[in-house]
């Protein structure tokens, strides 16, 4: 089990100072709109790797009026101390220790994974590939913190090539060079998606048949479609640096760089009704989301590489019939890792039962109801 059973904020969006002190089970916190539920999600998702689950900028999230920065501590089974610390009067960058002593957020990914659903993710399957891009690549995170970084290597190679094509002159060499570290990277995100993928779909079909739809997904990207077939890193590079250098004189028209793994889209079938998912009905979407998100938790914790992943779950039980929410409690109740649940009222976390802990939020405040 990998449960927080303590949380402390101090000067933390609308938290001056908070302490709550917790069991294994389930968190339901419920309160009404604005009172900082979604806050305290904020705040556990920090333990991860980004910025959370507002993709918030650091300073942003300390309290309006405090002089100083934020800080967060947790206590992972009972057993584990873990900081965050933003000093803005500092070197405004996160301070990360566990039990006392320094520690990199390297190190916090060993002991800590955090996979999330929010109400700014329901419109994925409609919106943009680069939404979609972006949903995946949190889970992939959340599998293989490395992928952060492979992702920065790749996004900052892409902005200097950017910046040549730009120009409309390309120096033969330089492009070479950029592209060569464009496509490194490039290779390494390309395998992660494909080995999280690969891990995920087998999480998918092992679900239960019922309340959450089964998903089909394909990586539409031709380094993933590599990676997918199983050819070795060196094919992959040599595809990519094949695709920038051919690519190149239709990129100078363009203005930027029109292929490579910033433009893979996740494809995701609706397997009921075998139709692509951004076509099914509000609900549905809802659902299948739903159980993408608790394959991805089951995916994690049947690795057996890392910890069971802490499971949020923004105002996901309002959207849910009661057989469905009922549904949703019981696979929670048995995951590895602890799931958090916000909503505006008690009565939406009925079916619990006494199997969770409800917190009560108010404005600021929060405090253990039983
Ligand atoms: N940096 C900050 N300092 C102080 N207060 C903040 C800060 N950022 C946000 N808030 C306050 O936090 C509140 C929003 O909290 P949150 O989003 O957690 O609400 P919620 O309980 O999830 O509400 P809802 O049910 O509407 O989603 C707002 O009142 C907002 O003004």
């Amino acid at each position: 089990m990998t449960a927080l059973t303590r949380l402390s904020l101090t000067d933390f969006r609308n938290y001056a100072g908070l302490t709550l002190r917790l069991d294994a089970r389930p968190v339901c916190l419920y309160g009404s709109n604005g009172a900082g539920k979604t806050n305290l999600l904020e705040a556990v998702s920090q333990f991860g790797p980004g910025r959370g689950l507002r993709s918030a900028q650091l300073s942003e999230m300390t309290r309006r009026d405090a002089p100083g920065g934020w800080a967060l501590a947790a206590t992972l089974d009972d057993e584990q101390k873990i900081s965050i610390t933003l000093d803005t009067a500092g070197t405004a960058k996160r301070t990360v220790r566990i039990d006392g002593a320094p520690a990199s957020p390297g190190d916090l990914a060993e002991r800590i994974r955090i996979v999330w659903l929010t109400p700014a993710m329901d419109g994925v399957f409609r919106g943009g590939a680069s939404d979609r891009r972006r949903f995946f690549d949190r889970l992939v995170m959340a599998h293989l913190p490395a992928h952060g970084k492979a992702a920065a290597r790749y996004d900052k190679a892409l902005a200097e090539r950017n910046a040549l094509i730009e120009r409309g002159h390309v120096d033969p060499a330089w492009a070479d060079a950029i592209e060569a570290r464009l496509a490194e990277a490039g290779t390494e995100m390309a395998i992660n998606r494909a080995i999280v993928l690969e891990a995920l779909q087998i999480a998918i079909d092992a679900r239960p048949e019922g309340h959450f739809p089964k998903a089909d997904l394909t990586l539409e990207g031709a380094a993933e479609a590599a990676a997918l077939k199983g050819e070795d890193f060196r094919t992959i590079f040599d595809l990519l640096v094949d695709a920038y250098h051919s690519g190149r004189r239709r990129d100078i028209g363009a203005g930027r760089t029109l292929s490579g793994p910033h433009r893979t889209d996740l494809a995701v079938i609706h397997r009921p009704t075998a139709a692509p998912a951004g076509e099914a009905s509000t609900g549905q979407q809802k659902a299948l989301l739903i159980g993408l998100v608790l394959a991805s938790a089951t995916a994690l914790s049947a690795g057996g590489s890392g910890p069971s992943p802490l499971l949020l779950l923004d105002e996901a039980a309002a959207h849910l019939d009661p057989d469905r929410r009922a549904a949703l409690f019981d696979e929670l109740t048995v995951l590895g890792g602890q799931a958090w649940l916000t909503g505006t009222e008690a009565f939406l976390f009925e079916a619990f039962g006494d199997r969770a802990q409800r917190i009560r939020v108010d404005e600021g405040s929060a405090t253990l109801a039983e």
